[in-house]
C-alpha cells in the first residue's frame, strides 16, 4: 500500500489553496520558503533522526543531544545559515537542548542587561559558542519569588571583586536548562550587598567549568537534578543543581546597563524602571507565546488525519464505518483546538510586534508601554500554554488507545510541552500581575488617564456596563462588533466586580489575596478577548489566495464562540448575554464545524509538517496508519525475541506451580 494517499479523498474535498494558506500560516513567502527549506534538511539528515529516542537510556539520549547540537552548529557555519535559518533549524530538529538556554536566555540577557562594553566582551565569545551559557534564577526553595531569592554577591572592595555564595540548602540553583552538564557560563541572579546593604536581585556572569576539561571550577559544586516526566521529552535536557562557595568574580562581570556598583562600592540605582532586570523573561514570554502554536497544531494535525482515517459503527450490511470526524462531539472537540491553533499564531505575530514596539520605546527612554507589555506577555503566555497542553492531552484522547502509543507522537509531545505551564512564570502567578494590572487600570477609570492598547476598551466603560447584546438570530454571532463587545463587556464587568470586591476590604494586598482565583478568572477574561480581537483584526488585513479568508474566518467564529460557550456561566452572570442567545451561538458553533468539516485535512496540510517533523504514525501525510503501526511494533525490543527474557526465571516457574495448583 506504500505510495497510496489514504486522504487524498479529504484533499480533494477542500474549498480552498492550500498553498496559499500556508503562506499565510508561515507569516509570508520568504519565512515559508526558509522553513520549508530546514524542515526538509532537517529531515533528510540522518543525524537528525528521532523516531527511536523512547528506547535510549537518559545517558544515549543526552549524547545523542550534544551530538545533533554540534552537527547542527557545523551545517549552519558550512551553510552560512542566518539567524532567522538557525532558529528553524533548531526548531525542526525538535529536540529540548542547552543551546535553548544559550541563545534563548544567556545571551539576550546579557544584551539585555550588559554594558556595550560587556557586550562587546562576552557576546563575542558566546556567538561563536566558544563559551555556552545559562540563566540560573530560580533555587530550590524559591522560583516564582524573584525578590525571595537568597544567593548572595558580596561587594569586596579590597580586592574589587564580587563573593558569590550560596548559604543555605533553599539557596542552591535549581532547574536552569543547560546547567547540569554542558554551560561553561551562567548569569547567575543574586542578591548584591554591598557596604553591608542588600540592594536585591542583579544578574552576574559566572564562570562555572574550566575552558580546558569542562571540570567544575573550584568552590563550585554543580550536576543535573535528575530525570523528567516522560519518555525521551525533555530529559535531552540537563536541567541542574549549582551551589557557590564563596566564588569570587571581577566587579565587571555584574551585568551594570540598570544599576552599577563603583570601585569604591557605592551603588548607583538604575536610572530607568527597575523592573528591566526581568525583561529576559518578557522576552522569552513572548517567543513562547509564539511557540504554543507549534505544539498545538502539531497536536492537531496528527489528531484531525488520524480521525479522518479512523472508522467506527455506522456500517449496515458489511459496508463501510463512518469516519470518526464525521462524529459531531469529535467535531466539537477538534476544531475549536484547530481554530486555537490559528489564533495563537495571529495573537503571537501580534506579540511579536508589541514586543519589537516596546524595545525601540524602552532604547528612546519611553518606559510607558512596559507595564503592558509586561502584562500581556504574563497573560498570553499563560493563557496559551495552558490551552495548549490541555490541547495535546485532548489530541491524545481523540486518537482513542492509539494515542496512547509513543509513536503516535502525542505522550511525548505533551511530556515535552507541558511543563511551559511553570516555567517562565508559572500560569496563575502570571495571571495574577495581569490581575494587578487590571486593577489598576480599572482604578485609574474616570481620573482622566485614559486606558489604551489592550485596555483601551476599559475607556468605555459606561456603554459596556450595561450593554445587551443585540443578537437575534444565530448568523448575528458572525458580526465582528457583536463578538467584541460581548468579550469585551464580559471582560470590564468581571474586573470591575472585582475592584468593587476589593474595595470591601480595608487592607488591599489582603482582599487580593482573599479574592486570587476571581481576579485568575477575570485576567483570563482578559487575555481571551486579547486573543479574540487579534484574530478579528487579522481578518481585517488584506489576505489573499482563494478561499482562504473565507476558512479563516469560519475558525475566528469558532474560536470565539467555543470560547463563549465554555464560559458561559461568565457571560450569563455577567448579564452580557441571555440565554437564548447563548443558545443560537450554540446553533452558529455547529453551523462552522460542518463548514470546516470538508475544509478539516486540508487546514492541517497547511501547517507544512514534514513526517519527521511530526515523528506520529498517526499523522502520517499518506494517512497510512495501520501497517506502519505493525511495523512500529515489531521494532520494540520486546519483539525481539518471541519468548522473552525472564521466561525461565520468573515466568515458567509461576506456570509450573499453576499446574500442580490445577491437578489437586
Ligand atoms: C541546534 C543548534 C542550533 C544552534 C543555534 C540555533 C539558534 C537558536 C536560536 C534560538 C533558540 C532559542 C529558543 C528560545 C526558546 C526559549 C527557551 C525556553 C525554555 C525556557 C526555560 C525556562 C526558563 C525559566 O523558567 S527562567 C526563570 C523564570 N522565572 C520566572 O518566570 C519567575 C516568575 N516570577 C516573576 O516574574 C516575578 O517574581 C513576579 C512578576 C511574579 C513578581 O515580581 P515581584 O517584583 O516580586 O513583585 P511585584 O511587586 O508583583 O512586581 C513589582 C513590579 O514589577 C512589575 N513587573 C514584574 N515583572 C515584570 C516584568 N517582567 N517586566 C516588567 N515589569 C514587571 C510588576 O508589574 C510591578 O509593577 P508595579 O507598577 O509596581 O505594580
Ligand atoms: C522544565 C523546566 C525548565 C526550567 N528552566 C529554568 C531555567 O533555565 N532557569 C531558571 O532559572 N529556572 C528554570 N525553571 C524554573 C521555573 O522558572 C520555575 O519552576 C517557575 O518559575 C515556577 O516556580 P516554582 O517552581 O517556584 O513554583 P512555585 O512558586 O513553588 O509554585 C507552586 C504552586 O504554588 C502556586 N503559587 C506560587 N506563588 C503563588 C502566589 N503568589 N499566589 C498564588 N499561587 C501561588 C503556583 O501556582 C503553583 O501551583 C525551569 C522549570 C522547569 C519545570
Amino acid at each position: 500500500m506504500e505510495g497510496i494517499d489514504h486522504l487524498a479523498d479529504e484533499r480533494n474535498k477542500a474549498e480552498f489553496d492550500v498553498e496559499d494558506m500556508k503562506i499565510v500560516w508561515a507569516g509570508s513567502r520568504h519565512a515559508f520558503e526558509v522553513s520549508d527549506r530546514i524542515a526538509r534538511l532537517v529531515a533528510s539528515d540522518p543525524v537528525f533522526e528521532k523516531s527511536n529516542r523512547a528506547r535510549l537510556s537518559r545517558k544515549e539520549l543526552f549524547k545523542s543531544t550534544l551530538r545533533k547540537c554540534a552537527h547542527a552548529f557545523k551545517r549552519i557555519i558550512e551553510l552560512r545559515l542566518n539567524e532567522e535559518e538557525a532558529g528553524r533549524l533548531r526548531h525542526f530538529i525538535d529536540q529540548p537542548a542547552y543551546v535553548d538556554l544559550h541563545w534563548g536566555m544567556f545571551v539576550p540577557a546579557i544584551k539585555g542587561q550588559g554594558t556595550e562594553e560587556q557586550q562587546k566582551k562576552w557576546l563575542s565569545l558566546a556567538n561563536k559558542m566558544q563559551i555556552i551559557g545559562c540563566y540560573a534564577q530560580t533555587e530550590l526553595g524559591h522560583g516564582s519569588n524573584v525578590q525571595g531569592l537568597e544567593t548572595t554577591a558580596t561587594f569586596d572592595p579590597k580586592t574589587d571583586e564580587f563573593v558569590i555564595h550560596t548559604p543555605t540548602q533553599t539557596a542552591s540553583k535549581w532547574w536552569p536548562g543547560g546547567l547540569g552538564k554542558v554551560s561553561t557560563h551562567a548569569v547567575v541572579y543574586a542578591r548584591l550587598i554591598t557596604n553591608g546593604k542588600d540592594y536585591g536581585i542583579h544578574g552576574f556572569i559566572v564562570q562555572l567549568r574550566s575552558l580546558e576539561d569542562h571540570s567544575p571550577l573550584p568552590n563550585i559544586t554543580v550536576g543535573d537534578i535528575g530525570t523528567k516526566m516522560g519518555n525521551g521529552a525533555y530529559n535531552s535536557m540537563d536541567n541542574g543543581f549549582l551551589m557557590f562557595d564563596h566564588v569570587r568574580i571581577p566587579r565587571d562581570q555584574m551585568l551594570m546597563r540598570l544599576s552599577k556598583v563603583t570601585r569604591e562600592g557605592e551603588y548607583v540605582p538604575s536610572d530607568v524602571p527597575k523592573q528591566l532586570v526581568y525583561g529576559t523573561m518578557v522576552y522569552v514570554r513572548q517567543t513562547i507565546v509564539a511557540d504554543a502554536s507549534n505544539a498545538l497544531s502539531r497536536a492537531v494535525c496528527i489528531a484531525t488525519r488520524y480521525s479522518a482515517v479512523r472508522r467506527q459503527f455506522g456500517a449496515h450490511n458489511g459496508g463501510i464505518e463512518t469516519q470518526v470526524i464525521d462524529y459531531k462531539t469529535q467535531q466539537n472537540r477538534l476544531f475549536p483546538l484547530l481554530a486555537s491553533a490559528y489564533a495563537f499564531r495571529f495573537v503571537g505575530e501580534w506579540l511579536k510586534w508589541l514586543y519589537t514596539d516596546v524595545t525601540e520605546r524602552l532604547a528612546a527612554s519611553d518606559f510607558a508601554t512596559l507595564p503592558e507589555a509586561h502584562a500581556c506577555t504574563a497573560g498570553l503566555k499563560s493563557l496559551t500554554t495552558t490551552a495548549t497542553a490541555d490541547g495535546i492531552e485532548e489530541c491524545r484522547k481523540l486518537c482513542g488507545g492509539h494515542g496512547y502509543l509513543w509513536c503516535s507522537g502525542l505522550p511525548e509531545l505533551f511530556a515535552v510541552y507541558v511543563p511551559a505551564c511553570t516555567y517562565e512564570g508559572d500560569n496563575v502567578v502570571l495571571q495574577l500581575q495581569v490581575a494587578r494590572f487590571l486593577m489598576k487600570t480599572v482604578a485609574q477609570l474616570g481620573s482622566g488617564k485614559v486606558p489604551v492598547g489592550t485596555t483601551a476598551y476599559m475607556g468605555r466603560a459606561a456603554h459596556l456596563l450595561q450593554c445587551r447584546s443585540g443578537v437575534q438570530k444565530a448568523e448575528d454571532w458572525l458580526n465582528p462588533d457583536a463578538v467584541l463587545e460581548a468579550f469585551e463587556a464580559r471582560a470590564l464587568r468581571m474586573a470591575v466586580t472585582c475592584a468593587k470586591n476589593l474595595s470591601k476590604f480595608e487592607n488591599q494586598e489582603q482582599g487580593f489575596q482573599e479574592l486570587l482565583a476571581d481576579l485568575v478568572e477575570a485576567a483570563i477574561a482578559h487575555c481571551q478577548l486579547i486573543v479574540v480581537s487579534k484574530f478579528i483584526a487579522k481578518l481585517e488585513q488584506d489576505i489573499g489566495g482563494k478561499g482562504v479568508k473565507k476558512q479563516l474566518n469560519n475558525l475566528c467564529y469558532i474560536y470565539a464562540l467555543y470560547l463563549l460557550h465554555k464560559h458561559l456561566g461568565d457571560f450569563l452572570s455577567t448579564n452580557c448575554i441571555t440565554p437564548k442567545q447563548a443558545s443560537l451561538a450554540n446553533d452558529q458553533l455547529r453551523s462552522l464545524y460542518t463548514q470546516v468539516r470538508p475544509n478539516a485535512v486540508a487546514l492541517v496540510d497547511a501547517f507544512n509538517y514534514t513526517d519527521h517533523y511530526l515523528n506520529s504514525v498517526l499523522g502520517r501525510y499518506d494517512g497510512n496508519v495501520y501497517p506502519k503501526l505493525f511495523e512500529e511494533a515489531w521494532k520494540d525490543p520486546l519483539n525481539d525475541s518471541v519468548v522473552p527474557d525472564g521466561y525461565h526465571e520468573y515466568l515458567r516457574p509461576v506456570l509450573k506451580q499453576q499446574l500442580r495448583t490445577a491437578r489437586l
